[in-house]
């Protein structure tokens, strides 16, 4: 196992370790001590099979947050001191959505527990009132009281909209449910807006959970009746309560909340969060300009005060005057040394269709354009002035996908489609890094980049045909290999690539190294470079 896989199992451990000392504690404190004696009796187990998952609740809520603190995850990823931590942090999405999960998880055992309770609090009145110990329970009143449904008409569907533990655990699960629904994959790729509002109950639901032990409906003995009401001793003489000195009336009080002392951190961090996104969403940042690559694919380059990013981090882009609350991701493909930033966006859906159209390229990008054609229209149009260009707000950088690769002497990337642009980053910073004799450890990267058309090569094939000249001419060829794979052609194309296979130059790509076709096999590619770099 690599050392990150490692990290990742003792941290799973580590979880699951915590939860388990949660459950298992709190299962026990109130099956077993004292002071939950009476509450028991009404409720027998299903008081515990509560409160356990509630407390292992506590703690995932407080975790929930985090990993969707992207600036608080750039802070950690900063000032962490080694490389299979710093992954961790790459899988914060991952992570979050287990939290979800065990979230769902915990709260379906919490509700099924309650409404047992409930059914039992409920239960307790129905009793014959003279002759049991619930009902004596259930009559005792003022604020001593035991059972929080405080007379015999109260049921429990009227107990659970006329509490406060009630209506908040209501509220908190219909909004669990959108989330969990509107989150589901097929909904994320297919309505990624419906999600990312939905999303936003998320809100709503950490302040139910905030206020939803406010109601303190699980009581227990108080310790200074404990002090004069033994209920080992005094349970069965519950006919003469009061009367008698040795028993007098137990008294009770409600557990105070916890949930907020747990989640309030998270909340704070997290509106700090939005409220950062919202500060630089006002920032100004400049399109210095904007090329049109064939592939349906957009290049923007852009300037931003105090903008500083790794190899391959991303960025979310929001143009208000396209869909102000609408944030997308795209990865930098400029490298660190340059002085602008840049993205390569692939027009694929609505949101990139109206970026296309906003930078005056909406005839290149219509359904089915955006090749060749389209980009060499684009060349011989007028160019919009930047000041026509829209107003675009940035946020991050986040992530590090390949910051890894100058820690190795060699290192393998490998990317699929318009995935390759956090290499396009890694290249240009390697060109740059290696032009300028910076000390660099690393010493040969290999690329593998699979795509489906050849179109979609142009943006980038421009750039290894310039690395392999200047590698060359500073002798150092060996730096970089790439393997370019097309995993989808046409007959036309393969007439046209098997005619001119001896041709020196890539047929596709115009450099030394030629293109391969199919998907590559791993295992042949894989062997190949440890057999070469073994020992
Ligand atoms: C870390 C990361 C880096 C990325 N880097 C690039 C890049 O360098 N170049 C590039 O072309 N694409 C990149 N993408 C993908 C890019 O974010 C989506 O293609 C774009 O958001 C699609 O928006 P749309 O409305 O035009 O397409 P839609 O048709 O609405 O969505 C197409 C796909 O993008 C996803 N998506 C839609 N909106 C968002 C959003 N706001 N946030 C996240 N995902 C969304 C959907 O789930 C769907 O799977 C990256 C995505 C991620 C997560
Ligand atoms: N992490 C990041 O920084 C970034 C991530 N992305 C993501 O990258 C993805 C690329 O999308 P797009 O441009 O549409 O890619 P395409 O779907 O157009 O191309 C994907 C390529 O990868 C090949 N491929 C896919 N899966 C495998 C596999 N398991 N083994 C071998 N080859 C495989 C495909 O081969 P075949 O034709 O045989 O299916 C195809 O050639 C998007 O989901 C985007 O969100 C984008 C930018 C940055
Ligand atoms: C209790 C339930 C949940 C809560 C309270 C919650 C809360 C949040 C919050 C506050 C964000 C941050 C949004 C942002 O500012 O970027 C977020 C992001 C996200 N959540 Fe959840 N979530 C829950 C359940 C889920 C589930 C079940 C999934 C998927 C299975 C999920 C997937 C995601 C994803 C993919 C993101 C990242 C969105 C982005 O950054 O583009 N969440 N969640």
């Amino acid at each position: 196992m690599s050392a990150s896989e490692i990290s990742t199992a003792l941290l799973v451990v580590a979880w699951l370790a915590i939860n388990g000392y949660f459950f298992i504690s709190s299962f026990y404190h109130f099956e077993n001590k004292e002071e939950y004696f009476y509450t028991r009796k009404m409720l027998k187990s299903a008081l515990a099979w509560a409160r356990a998952p509630a407390a292992c609740l506590n703690f995932n809520l407080f975790l929930l947050l985090l990993p969707v603190c992207r600036n608080l995850l750039s802070v950690c990823r900063g000032i962490c001191p080694c490389q299979f931590l710093r992954h961790q942090l790459d899988d914060n999405i991952i992570c979050h959505q287990l939290l979800a999960w065990t979230v769902t998880l915990l709260t379906a055992v919490h509700i099924i527990a309650h409404v047992f309770n409930l059914e039992r609090y409920a239960g307790a009145w129905s009793a014959d009132e003279n002759n049991t110990l619930l009902g004596a329970l259930s009559r005792i009143d003022g604020n001593g009281y035991l059972n929080p449904m405080r007379n015999e008409n109260m049921t429990p569907l009227l107990a659970s909209v006329t509490t406060v533990a009630g209506i908040t655990g209501i509220v908190a699960t219909i909004c669990l449910f959108l989330l969990l629904s509107s989150s589901m994959t097929l909904i994320r790729r297919s309505f990624f807006e419906l999600f990312w509002l939905t999303h936003h109950l998320s809100a709503i639901f950490y302040i139910a959970i905030a206020f939803h032990g406010y109601g303190r409906i699980v009581r227990g003995q108080t310790p200074e009746s404990l002090k004069n009401h033994d209920p080992d001793i005094c349970s069965d003489k519950f006919n003469n309560w009061g009367s008698n000195t040795t028993c007098p009336l137990p008294q009770f009080v409600g557990l105070p909340p916890k949930t907020w002392k747990w989640i309030l951190a998270p909340m704070v961090l997290y509106a700090l969060e939005r409220g950062l996104r919202f500060y630089r969403a006002q920032q100004t940042v400049a399109i210095t300009r904007v090329v049109c690559h064939p592939s349906r694919v957009l290049e923007l380059r852009l300037r931003k005060r105090g903008f500083h990013a790794g190899v391959g981090q991303y960025v979310f882009l929001c143009i208000p005057s396209l869909r102000s609350l609408e944030w997308h991701p795209f990865t930098l493909t400029s490298a660190p040394e340059d002085d602008y930033f840049s993205v390569h966006v692939r027009v694929v859906g609505d949101w990139t269709e109206g970026l296309a159209k906003v930078c005056g390229m909406a005839e290149e990008f219509e359904e089915g354009a955006g090749n060749a054609e389209g980009c060499e229209r684009h060349k011989r149009k007028p160019k919009l002035d930047t000041w026509q260009l829209p107003f675009v707000a940035v946020d991050g950088p986040f992530g590090s996908p390949a910051d890894a690769v100058f820690e190795y002497n060699t290192s393998v990337c490998i990317a699929g489609g318009i995935g390759v642009t956090p290499f396009a980053s890694v290249l240009k910073s390697t060109w740059n890094r290696v032009s300028r004799g910076s000390p660099l450890k690393l010493s040969k990267i290999y690329l593998f980049w699979l795509c489906r058309d050849t179109h979609a090569f142009e943006w980038f094939s421009e750039l290894l045909v310039a690395l392999e000249s200047q590698l060359t001419d500073i002798g150092r060829p060996e730096t970089l290999e790439y393997n370019i794979f097309l995993t989808a052609w046409d007959e036309n194309q393969a007439l046209h690539i098997a005619m001119r296979h001896e041709q020196e130059t890539d047929v596709i790509l115009g450099t030394k190294q030629k293109t391969s076709f199919g998907r590559p096999s791993w295992d042949r590619e894989f062997s190949r470079l440890v057999e070469k770099h073994q020992g």
